[in-house]
C-alpha cells in the first residue's frame, strides 16, 4: 500500500525536478561547443566556492582558452573572460544578476524569504533607475552634514582601540580583549549613512535601528557552508538562523514604513518618494534590500583597506595629508575652536568635496582596483544566444573575474602595486568598477562621498598605524584578496 503511494511520487519527483536538470548537466556537457571542467560527478566544481580565483584561473590558463563551463550541482555555468567577454557580461539585456548573486553567495533575501508574493520579473534594474530621479546634488548636500557626525561619532567612540581588519564580522577573542574588529564597526557605519541615505535623519538614528540592522544584515551576508549554498533549503542550523535574520530584517523595514505612515510631514527621502508613488511593501522591501547590501557589502573593506594603504605607503599618506590639509585651509575659514570635527568640516560645501579633493578620489579607486578582485556572476534570463561561436543557454550562470579588469598589465602597468597614479588625471573608464553599463554602481557617487568624508576625518582629527598580531607598527601591504 505504501510502496503504490511512494514509488509514484519518487518517479514523478524524478521527473518534475530531477530530469530536466540531468537534461541541463547533460546538454552542458555536450553540445556547446565550450570546453567542460568535470568536478564532483555529484556537486560539481566546487573549488568554484572555496578558492574562486584560483579555480577561474587555472583553468583559463589549462585549457588556454578565454572561455569554458563548469557545473554546481545542477546548474551550469559558464566563466568568461576578455575584452569581448567583458562587453557581453555588462551589456547583454537577457543577462540578469539577482539570481546569480543568489545563488553563488546565498546572501540578499528575497520578498518571499518573508513570506511576501513575488511578480516574476526582478525588480531591481527598473528600481534603481527609478530611484536614481531622487539621487541629486540637493539630496547628498542634505546628507552630508549628518554623514560627518556619524563619521566622528564612529572615530570617537573606538579612538582608543586596536582592531583586525581582516577579522570578518567576528569580534577578536581574548587574549586581546581591547582589539576590536574594524568591518564590524565600519560595517555599522555604512549601516547608520545607508539608513539614512533610505529614510531621513530623525528615523534611521532612532535608539537601537543601526544596531539591530547591522545585526540583521551581518548575518545574512554571512556566508555558510558550500552545502547551505547549493542547498538552501537544507534545515540546518545555518539555514534557520539565516531564516531568523530574514523576519528580523523584514521586521525592521516593516518598522520604519509603519512609522512613516504615521508622520504628518514626512521628509523627502528614497521611502517617501516610493510610498508617494504607490509602491507596494514587496517593492520597498526589494528596494531596501538592494541599496543596503549593494552599499553594506563593497565600502566597509574598501574604508579598511584605504586605511591599510595609507598607513603603509607613506608617499601617499602624506599627499592625501597636504591635500586635506589644502582643502581645510580653503574651504573651513572658521577655526574649529569648541566645535565638533564634524561641525567644523561642515562648512566646506559639498561642491568642494566633490571637486577639490583628487588624491583621496585616487586613493579611493585605487584601493577598489586592487581589492575588488572577485568575479561578477549573471544568469542568462533570456533566450538561448551564440557567443562567439558557442551556445549560451537560457538559464546558464555566466561568472567573469573582475581582475581580468583591474589587474590587467594592459590596463594598469606593475598592476598589483598600491598606485593612486593610476588615477590621477587619467580616463579610466571601460577599465574599472561602477562604470560598466547595465549595471553601473549607482552608489559610486555616494560612496566617494562617504570615503573622502571618513578620510579627510580621520586625518584632520586623529592618527593611526597598521600593527602586526604582536602590536609592532607593519609597514607591508598584503597583495590583492
Ligand atoms: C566602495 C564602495 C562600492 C563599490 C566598490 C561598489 C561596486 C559596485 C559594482 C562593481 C557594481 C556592479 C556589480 C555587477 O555588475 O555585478 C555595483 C552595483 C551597484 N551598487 Fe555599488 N559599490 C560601492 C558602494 C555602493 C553604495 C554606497 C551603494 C548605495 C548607495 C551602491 C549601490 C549599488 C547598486 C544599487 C548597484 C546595482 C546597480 C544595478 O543593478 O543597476 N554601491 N557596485
Amino acid at each position: 500500500m505504501i510502496s503504490a503511494v511512494v514509488i509514484p511520487l519518487l518517479l514523478a519527483t524524478c521527473f518534475i525536478f530531477i530530469f530536466p536538470r540531468l537534461r541541463n548537466w547533460w546538454i552542458s556537457e555536450q553540445n556547446t561547443g565550450i570546453p567542460f571542467i568535470h568536478g564532483h560527478l555529484i556537486l560539481g566544481s566546487t573549488q568554484y566556492f572555496t578558492k574562486r580565483d584560483e579555480f577561474l584561473e587555472d583553468n583559463f590558463s589549462q585549457l588556454n582558452s578565454s572561455i569554458f563551463r563548469f557545473r554546481i550541482l545542477f546548474y551550469s555555468v559558464v566563466a568568461l573572460r576578455g575584452k569581448a567577454a567583458c562587453s557581453l557580461f555588462f551589456t547583454n539585456k537577457s543577462l540578469g544578476w539577482e539570481d546569480g548573486y543568489r545563488l553563488m553567495h546565498g546572501m540578499a533575501p528575497k520578498p518571499r524569504d518573508a513570506s511576501i508574493k513575488e511578480d516574476a520579473a526582478p525588480a531591481s534594474h527598473s528600481m534603481v533607475k527609478r530611484v536614481s530621479v531622487m539621487l541629486k546634488t540637493d539630496y547628498y548636500e542634505r546628507m552630508l552634514p549628518q554623514m560627518l557626525r556619524i563619521v566622528e561619532h564612529t572615530l570617537e567612540s573606538h579612538k582608543e582601540d586596536s582592531f583586525n581588519p581582516f577579522h570578518i564580522l567576528e569580534p577578536v577573542r581574548p587574549p586581546q580583549p581591547n582589539r576590536i574588529l574594524w568591518l564590524k564597526h565600519s560595517c555599522k557605519f555604512v549601516v547608520r549613512v545607508m539608513l539614512n541615505f533610505l529614510v531621513a535623519e530623525k528615523m534611521a538614528d532612532a535608539p537601537g535601528h543601526t544596531s539591530a540592522m547591522t545585526a540583521s544584515i551581518t548575518q545574512l551576508a554571512s556566508v555558510g557552508s558550500m552545502l547551505s549554498i547549493v542547498f538552501p533549503w537544507l534545515p540546518t542550523p545555518y539555514r534557520l538562523k539565516k531564516l531568523n535574520a530574514v523576519k528580523n530584517y523584514y521586521f525592521l523595514v516593516s518598522k520604519l514604513v509603519a512609522q512613516r505612515k504615521k508622520e504628518k510631514n514626512p521628509e523627502a527621502d528614497i521611502l517617501q518618494y516610493l510610498l508617494d508613488e504607490g509602491d507596494s511593501m514587496k517593492n520597498i522591501f526589494s528596494c531596501f534590500t538592494l541599496f543596503l547590501f549593494a552599499g553594506v557589502l563593497e565600502t566597509p573593506p574598501t574604508l579598511s583597506w584605504i586605511m591599510i594603504y595609507l598607513s603603509t605607503s607613506p608617499e601617499w599618506k602624506q599627499r592625501a595629508q597636504e591635500e586635506v590639509e589644502a582643502f581645510l585651509a580653503q574651504h573651513c575659514p572658521i577655526p574649529r575652536g569648541t566645535s565638533s570635527l564634524a561641525e567644523y568640516l561642515a562648512q566646506a560645501p559639498l561642491e568642494t568635496w566633490e571637486t577639490d579633493l583628487p588624491v583621496l578620489d585616487a586613493i579611493l579607486n585605487e584601493t577598489v582596483r586592487l581589492t575588488l578582485t572577485g568575479a561578477f556572476i549573471r544568469r542568462n534570463t533570456g533566450d538561448d544566444f551564440v557567443f562567439e561561436g558557442n551556445i549560451i543557454r537560457n538559464g546558464d550562470f555566466l561568472t567573469y573575474p573582475v581582475s581580468d579588469q583591474h589587474l590587467n598589465p594592459n590596463n594598469f602597468t606593475n598592476p598589483l602595486e598600491f598606485n593612486p597614479h593610476h588615477h590621477l588625471g587619467v580616463d579610466t573608464a571601460g577599465k574599472f568598477w561602477g562604470v560598466w553599463r547595465r549595471h553601473p554602481c549607482v552608489g559610486k557617487r555616494f560612496a566617494h562621498i562617504m570615503a573622502k568624508t571618513y578620510i579627510v576625518s580621520l586625518l584632520t582629527g586623529y592618527d593611526h598605524t597598521v600593527v602586526d598580531a604582536q602590536g609592532n607598527p607593519f609597514y607591508h601591504t598584503p597583495g590583492p584578496t
